[in-house]
């Protein structure tokens, strides 16, 4: 049995690994990590696990949880991370970061955009980005594996194959994304009050959000070249689910076919990227509670522009379970254990 530990196990992230890790064989949960709760039950702070788990929760002292577990997810705010981790640490456990701590190569860019001081930016070159449909065999060697943003990981997949193929130009992408309210955690937020939130969508961070530099950087090495975009997010009142819809100039003509190899070329073996049908758009009812990104296209020929479109469950492939996966990977397990789950709907 793998023994995993979670700090953050009490945000809505790592209430959602709880989730995927209780059905996962092969993992047992040995430390709930929490800041505020700490000795108190944790099916108290989840009553959804009420006779599911028994522990009760402890601190973030990773160096003791370091010798009791195999793996250490953390699922915490910017900056945690990379303030606990040290050499010790890592060579003795495996390190998946839920936060953005390790995701951006640049640490000025990293600290520029987050606003705070790396606390350790010597583990920055040798950290995996976890996306793992594309660093796959990057991350089973990882003893650190930055799990990706939500909106980078939907933003990616959806636009990825065409710049990898060199049909759009990367300079022109325009990305619309919009967020059910769980991806800014269980935090109390005047902003996230249900008369805030309900009947009601929003733009924030326009031109400023802090997963623009990732979504460039990604986007930037599947293309060769650098790129600059607008990316664009939205609240809006359900509880889960992304969806991206991008725009971008076609560098030639293409037909509808052209476009679903190049789709397929890189998706048709992929368990958790559905390349849907003609004319279907993703919609985040389709994929809620699931580790599955549902992605589609379609050319306008008038404007000579595709439009790129991709739908996922924030909590799970926009963050637990994409860390499951990268975990999966890290130790040698079938990558999809744990993760087979599908969709719930309505
Ligand atoms: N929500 C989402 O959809 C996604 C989130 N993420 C990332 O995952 C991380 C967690 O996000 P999310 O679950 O939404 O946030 P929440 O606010 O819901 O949870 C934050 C967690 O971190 C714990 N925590 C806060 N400060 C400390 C500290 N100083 N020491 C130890 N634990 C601490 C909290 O503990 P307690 O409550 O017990 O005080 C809580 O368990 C963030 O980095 C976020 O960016 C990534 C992708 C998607
Ligand atoms: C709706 C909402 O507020 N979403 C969060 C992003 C989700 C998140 O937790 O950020 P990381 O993926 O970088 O960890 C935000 O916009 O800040």
């Amino acid at each position: 049995m793998i023994r995993a530990g979670i700090i953050g196990s009490t945000g809505y992230a790592g209430g959602e690994l709880v989730r995927i890790l209780l059905g996962h064989k092969d993992v047992e949960i040995k430390w709930y990590g929490s800041r505020s709760y700490i000795d108190k039950k944790y099916a108290s702070v989840y009553q959804n696990m009420f006779q599911l788990v028994d522990d009760v929760c402890k601190d973030d002292n990773m160096e003791q949880l370091a010798k009791e577990v195999d793996v250490i997810f953390t699922a915490t705010p910017q900056g945690l991370c990379a303030s606990l981790v040290n050499d010790e640490i890592l060579s003795k456990v495996k390190v998946i970061d839920l936060s953005a701590d390790f995701r951006i190569k640049d640490v000025k860019t990293y600290e520029e955009w987050y606003k705070i001081e790396h606390k350790s930016p010597q583990y920055i070159d040798e950290a995996v980005y976890g996306l793992c449909e594309i660093n796959r065999e990057k991350v089973k060697q990882a003893r650190i594996v930055a799990n990706p943003g939500c909106y980078p990981t939907c933003s990616t997949l959806s636009i990825y194959p065409l710049l990898k193929e060199d049909l759009i130009d990367g300079n022109t992408i325009i990305i619309d994304a919009k967020s059910g309210t769980s991806g800014a955690g269980r935090g109390a937020k005047v902003d996230n009050l249900y008369c805030e939130v309900n009947e009601n969508i929003k733009a924030y961070g326009v031109a400023g959000h802090r997963h623009t530099p990732e979504i460039e950087e990604q986007l930037s090495y599947a293309a060769g070249y650098p790129i600059t975009l607008n990316f664009t997010p939205h609240l809006v009142p359900m509880n889960r689910g992304i969806l991206v819809t991008a725009y971008a100039s076609l560098k030639k003509d293409v037909t509808y076919e052209e476009v679903k190899a190049v789709y397929d070329k890189y998706y048709a073996n992929e368990q958790f990227v559905r390349v849907l049908d003609k004319d279907v758009c993703p919609q985040t009812k389709w994929v809620e509670g699931s580790n599955y990104v549902d992605v589609n296209f379609k050319i306008d020929p008038r404007t000579k522009r595709i439009i790129m479109m991709g739908a996922m469950d924030n909590l799970v492939k926009g963050a637990a379970g994409q860390a499951v996966q990268n975990m999966n990977l890290m130790f040698g397990l079938p990558e999809n254990e744990g993760l087979c789950m599908p969709p719930m709907f309505p």
